[in-house]
C-alpha cells in the first residue's frame, strides 16, 4: 500500500495470506490462518520445509479445534508453492518470517514489494529489527510494517504492529484491522522501538535471569520457578503495572512507588534504573488509575486472586505441587 495505491482489499476481505518462511513462527503463522479459515500458501527455501511445515500443522490443530475454528477452516487450505513469485501472486497479505539476519530481510523484504500485488501490505515477524532499518532496499516501502508475534502465532493472541520511518501510516492501520479481523489482540505503536513494547520488557528479565545463572546467584530451574509460581501467574491477566498497584494497598500506585521507589537504585538489578521523577510518578499513577477504570481496589483484589484460582485450575495445580 502506498498513499496513492490502495490495499487491493479491505482488511475483512482478506481471501489469501502468504506466509514466507516457515519455520517455527511462519508455521505456527499458517496453523493460525488455517484455523482462522484462510487460504494460506507458504513458501520456504529449506528442502525438508514442506513436511515440517505439515506437521506442525497437524500437530497444532487439535489445540486448534478446542478453541474453535472458523467455519469451513481446513489444514487442506494449505498450499505449498514452488518459489516465492508463486507464493504470492495471488496473497492479499504476506507474513514473513524468515531469519532474524538484517541484510537477509532487507533483500527478502525488497524482492516481496516486487513480487506483490500493488498496494499488498507486508508484514515481518522480526523480534527487534526496526522496519526503518529493514526497508531500506525497497522500492516500494510504504506497505511494509512490522507484525511481531508471540509464540506460538495460533495460541498467544498478541501482535506487535508499527511501521518505519517510510511505511505509509495507512498500512499499519490496515495491518491492525486485519489482524484483529483474523482473531489477533493487537498492539499498534505509534513510534519505533527497538524490540517493541513487549520484548523489550522480557529481554530486561532475560537479562536479569542471564546474570544470575553466569554468576551462580540461581540456577535455571530456580529462575523459571520463580516466574511459574510466582509473578507468571498474575501476568496472565493483569499486567505488572496494576498488578503493582495493589502491591500499595489501598493506597494504591501511588503508596508503592513512595514506598518502594527508593529500592529501584538497590542492586536488584544490573540494568540502570531510570530516574522516578515527578512526571514519571505521576504518569504511573494515572495510568494505573485509567487500567483499573471504575473498578475498586476491592474488585481488583477479588479478579486477581479468581484469576489465580482460574489460572491454577486450567494448568493442573489446584492442590497439587509446583515445579
Ligand atoms: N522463535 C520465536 O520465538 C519467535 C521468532 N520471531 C521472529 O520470526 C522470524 C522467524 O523466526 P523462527 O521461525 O523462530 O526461525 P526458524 O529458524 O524456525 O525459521 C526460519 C525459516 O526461514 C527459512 N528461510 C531461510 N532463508 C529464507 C529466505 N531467504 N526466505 C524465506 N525463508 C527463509 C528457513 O528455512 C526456516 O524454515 C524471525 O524474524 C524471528 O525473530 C518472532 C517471534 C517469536
Ligand atoms: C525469543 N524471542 C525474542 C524470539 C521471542 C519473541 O520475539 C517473542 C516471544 O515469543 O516471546
Amino acid at each position: 500500500m502506498s498513499e496513492t495505491t490502495p490495499a487491493p482489499c479491505a482488511p475483512e476481505d482478506v481471501r489469501r495470506v502468504a506466509c514466507i518462511g516457515a519455520g517455527v513462527i511462519g508455521g505456527g503463522w499458517a496453523a493460525h490462518f488455517l484455523a482462522r479459515g484462510y487460504d494460506v500458501t507458504a513458501w520456504d527455501p529449506a528442502p525438508d520445509a514442506e513436511e515440517k511445515l505439515r506437521r506442525l500443522v497437524a500437530a497444532a490443530w487439535p489445540a486448534l479445534e478446542q478453541m474453535g475454528t472458523a467455519e469451513g477452516a481446513a489444514p487442506e487450505r494449505l498450499t505449498v508453492a514452488g518459489s516465492l513469485a508463486e507464493a504470492v501472486a495471488d496473497a492479499d497479505f504476506v507474513q514473513e518470517s524468515a531469519p532474524e539476519k538484517l541484510e537477509l530481510k532487507r533483500s527478502l523484504l525488497a524482492e516481496l514489494t516486487a513480487a506483490t500485488r500493488p498496494g499488498v501490505v507486508i508484514a515481518s515477524s522480526t523480534s527487534g529489527y526496526p522496519m526503518t532499518d529493514m526497508q531500506t532496499s525497497a522500492g516500494d516501502p510504504g506497505r511494509l510494517v512490522v507484525g511481531h508475534p508471540f509464540n506460538p502465532p495460533y495460541l498467544i493472541p498478541l501482535v506487535e504492529v508499527v511501521g518505519g520511518e517510510r511505511t505509509d501510516r495507512a498500512a499499519v492501520d490496515w495491518a491492525s484491522r486485519f489482524y484483529k479481523a483474523a482473531g489477533k489482540s493487537v498492539l499498534t505503536m505509534d513510534r519505533e522501538l527497538p524490540g517493541f513494547i513487549a520484548n523489550r520488557l522480557q529481554e530486561a528479565l532475560w537479562r536479569e535471569a542471564l546474570h544470575m545463572v553466569a554468576s551462580g546467584e540461581a540456577t535455571v530451574e530456580d529462575i523459571d520457578a520463580s516466574i511459574t509460581e510466582g509473578p507468571g501467574l498474575r501476568w496472565a491477566f493483569m499486567g505488572p503495572c496494576l498488578t503493582f498497584a495493589l502491591a500499595g494497598g489501598e493506597g494504591g500506585m501511588a503508596h508503592m512507588l513512595d514506598h518502594f521507589g527508593p529500592s529501584l537504585k538497590s542492586p536488584w538489578t544490573r540494568l540502570e534504573a531510570p530516574e522516578l521523577d515527578r512526571a514519571l510518578r505521576d504518569a504511573m499513577v494515572e495510568g494505573c488509575d485509567r487500567a483499573a477504570g471504575d473498578r475498586s481496589y476491592a474488585d481488583l483484589v477479588a479478579a486477581r486472586d479468581q484469576g489465580v484460582i482460574d489460572v491454577l485450575r486450567a494448568t493442573g495445580r489446584l492442590g497439587g505441587t509446583a515445579r
